[in-house]
């Protein structure tokens, strides 16, 4: 995709700069234990991840177009059905539901931690699955779905067939998700005893012998007989459920998996890709997100008295650091001219269990400057950045960079922090039809949601100052914390409605006289 989108650039940032995922690693790493990173408990983020998507896709129902990945899960109601006992659901909302945001949904979010649960085995012939965005939240409870282990094997062929799945298919996704984890006694005390192992402090009895960890054993174990799965070993047979779905195809998918991990590889990419992109009928869901090789991140752009300030940083994908090597940043600006500034290296990021480096470049022209001046008269158009004697533009569009309605310094906080004046730039000859702050905050059901608050235009007071490059409009604001609330800057022009560059809070600015 051509940079900037809002949405794509927010969901790449999500799935690309790691943000998260450092939450499943190192790949044990469980954050609900009173022993924290030195958990011995037994269980894994990873794995309450992995099962929390497939719970919440469950509910799908093919036929209707009803349920699939939408985050129902994080309802009560849904979580106290005895289909999702356990409190994995809860540790893994209280563990990336934060990472939603307006542009990326929790049901996305959920999605990406089971992405994320894969991500790290790549490096071992584990599979990349690809991540789509866009996924709805739903505004209530779906109907119930999820299978459960003491359902016989026509019941189970017949609920993986609702949520649109094949009784293959159904194999090979059992298999793929009971790679990770296991079953933990206090949910499933008829299935796994107490086991009283100070390296197994919550009692779970794993689906493999490497239960954090991406592999084909759950099926070479299964194959050579010599599994320990609850699912397939339990002393109750009518819960041995993974024993009933592995065997009802003679073992033949099993033993493939078995065969060649590549197969099992491949085929857990496929399957957990449909699994997290099956959604309610009428969703529509991104490209799927691939990482831009350029992109511009942290932009900012204020007006500060006769001056723009303008700041951020650019991020190379799949770059080292190269004290040899130039980068500069070109832009255009509205009077035709070309300017161009050398950006320094920042430092080096890597992510997907350190597959992927990508080296950032900031704007800043010393560590004591954070921003670059522009003249605002001339402002800025558009930006390309030369790699040494490489030119990367996009194909040629460019980097498209928007200075018509802008943060102004001149903006001020009141000294009991509840309050302040907003200043936003508008830059001449331009003519919003509305210009508005947007607060980004969720709603009672917890999705994330943005408030406006309009800017009005300027009363004119004499005759207008129309040379001056930028014209200010202003609004009080007042309430508790108010000074220290972040807000973004849009503005609607020509019917187009869309937010402009930076974020600040008024604390950001100085106190009001
Ligand atoms: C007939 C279908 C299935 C049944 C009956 C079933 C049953 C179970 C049960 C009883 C547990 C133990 C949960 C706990 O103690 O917290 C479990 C764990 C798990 N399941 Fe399934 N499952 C099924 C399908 C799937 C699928 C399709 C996936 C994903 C693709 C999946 C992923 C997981 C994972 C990752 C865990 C480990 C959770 C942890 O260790 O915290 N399951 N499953």
């Amino acid at each position: 995709y051509i940079w900037p989108s809002p949405q794509l650039d927010a969901l790449e940032s999500l799935r690309f700069e790691q943000a998260f995922a450092d939450f499943v690693q190192p790949c044990d790493l469980f954050s609900f234990d009173s022993q924290g990173a030195n958990s011995r408990s037994g269980r894994s983020n990873a794995a309450d991840w992995i099962r929390t998507a497939y719970h919440d896709m469950a509910t799908h129902n093919v036929a209707d177009g009803t349920g699939g990945m939408d985050a129902s899960i994080r309802f009560d109601e849904e979580q106290a059905r005895p289909e999702n006992a356990g409190d994995g659901f809860q540790n893994t909302l209280l563990a990336i539901l934060a990472q939603s945001n307006r542009y990326v949904s929790i049901a996305d979010v959920l999605a990406l931690g089971a992405v994320f649960a894969f991500d790290n085995w790549q490096v071992l012939g584990g599979p990349e699955i690809p991540f789509r965005g866009g996924r709805v939240d739903a505004t209530e409870p779906n109907a119930p779905g999820v299978p459960e282990p003491q359902e016989d094997l026509n019941s189970h062929i017949a609920s993986f067939a609702r949520q649109g799945f094949t009784q293959a298919e159904m194999i090979g996704l059992v298999a793929c998700g009971h790679t990770f984890g296991g079953v933990q006694h206090a949910p499933f005390p008829n299935i796994v005893p107490e086991l009283n192992d100070p390296n197994n402090t919550q009692s779970v009895a794993h689906f493999d012998s490497t239960s954090v960890q991406f592999d084909n054993k759950v099926a070479t174990e299964y194959i050579s007989g010599t599994t320990q799965n609850p699912l397939i070993v339990g002393l109750n047979e009518t819960t041995n459920s993974d024993k009933r779905i592995f065997a009802s195809d003679g073992n033949a998918t099993m033993r493939s998996f078995a065969q060649s991990p590549k197969l099992f590889s491949s085929t857990c990419a496929e399957l957990m890709a449909r699994m997290i992109d099956t959604v309610p009928k009428g969703v529509q869901l991104t490209e799927v997100i691939t990482p831009l090789s350029v992109k511009p991140s942290g932009l900012d752009l204020v007006l500060a008295g006769n001056g723009l300030q303008f700041s951020g940083q650019v991020r190379f994908w799949n770059m080292t650091d190269d004290p040899a090597r130039t980068v500069r940043l070109l832009w255009d600006d509205h009077s035709g001219g070309i300017n161009n500034v050398t950006l320094r290296f920042s430092h080096v990021t890597s992510s997907s269990g350190g597959r992927n480096t990508a080296a950032w470049y900031t704007f800043n022209p010393a560590d004591d400057v954070s921003f670059l001046s522009l003249d605002p008269e001339a402002g800025i158009t558009t930006m390309r950045f030369a790699v040494g004697d490489k030119l990367e533009d996009q194909g040629g569009v460019g980097f498209a960079t928007q200075d018509d309605v802008l943060f102004s310094t001149s903006s001020c906080f009141d000294a009991d922090g509840n309050g302040g004046r907003w200043d936003i730039a508008v830059r001449n000859g331009v003519a919003p039809t509305r210009v508005y702050l947007e607060a980004q905050t969720r709603d009672n059901i917890s999705r994330p949601i943005v408030l406006e608050t309009d800017v009005p235009p300027p009363v004119p007071q004499g005759p207008t100052n129309a040379t001056a490059p930028y014209a200010i409009w202003s609004v009080e604001v007042k309430g508790n914390f108010e000074s220290f609330k972040t807000y973004n800057v849009g503005a609607e022009v020509g019917g187009v409605k869309a937010t402009r560059i930076g974020q600040h809070s008024l604390s950001d600015f100085s106190p009001c006289a």
